[in-house]
């Protein structure tokens, strides 16, 4: 996957909507704009995690834009999806290169460890996540990635660099600073008033940089 192909804003969907409230926020995005989304589902039952993965596939695949579902290997399959995106204890990168083939988008997170993401781009990573970029309300937990990281992955890695976590369309332009490629966003996007006119907001951002 060109690492140019994987660049804007990468809508990320809060896991606690109603099925429809969802498949509307999502519209909303790629209507503004977006095209790549992860469905990223930590506590619903299967059968409603595989509704929600069938529905957004159809509405990307409407809106030319990228699916990629975070975790599960099999879902991913079961939807033909574009990609899938892995944590440290999602299960092995190289295993899901080799059962996706070469044209799927794989995704990593590396949190704020660049040795990681070394490792990860030789195990077929087309891009690597850092975060937390700044506080998260999604995860307040979830441990810092410093802004000069953004740039010296960007510098040294072949793959495309992604940022997560507490990003807003008024902080993010220090990252496209950086050189990030991938905006990852759940809170900004899905609760913004006009879902459509923030997407639209993190589209200028891209262009201007
Ligand atoms: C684009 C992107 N980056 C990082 C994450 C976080 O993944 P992970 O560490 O596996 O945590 P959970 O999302 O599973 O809570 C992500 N989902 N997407
Ligand atoms: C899912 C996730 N992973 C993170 C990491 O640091 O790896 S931060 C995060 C939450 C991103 O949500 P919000 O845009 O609401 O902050």
């Amino acid at each position: 996957m060109a690492q140019a192909e994987l660049r804007g804003l990468y809508a990320v969907t809060p896991d606690d909507l109603p099925r429809e409230t969802l498949l509307a926020g999502v519209a909303a995005a790629l209507a503004g704009g977006c095209r790549i989304v992860q469905l990223r589902d930590k506590s619903g039952p299967m059968p409603e995690r595989l509704a929600r993965a069938h529905a957004l596939r159809r509405l990307t695949r409407d809106h030319g834009a990228r699916l990629i579902i975070n975790d599960d290997l099999a879902l991913c399959q079961l939807v033909d999806a574009d990609g899938l995106h892995l944590g440290r204890d999602d299960g092995d990168l190289r295993v899901a290169r080799a059962i996706l083939g070469p044209q799927r988008i794989l995704g990593a997170s590396c949190y704020a460890d660049l040795e990681a993401a070394r490792r990860a781009c030789a195990a077929g990573a087309d891009y690597v996540a850092f975060g937390t970029a700044f506080p998260s309300p999604t995860k307040p937990d979830a441990v810092r990635a410093p802004l000069e990281l953004y740039a010296r992955a960007r510098a040294e890695l072949p793959v495309a660099v992604c940022a997560i976590g507490g990003i807003t369309a008024t902080n993010a332009a220090a990252l496209l600073d950086a050189g990030v490629d991938l905006l990852a966003v759940i809170t900004d996007l899905f609760s913004a008033p006009d879902i459509t006119a923030r997407a639209a907001q993190y589209q200028r951002l891209f262009e201007k940089a």
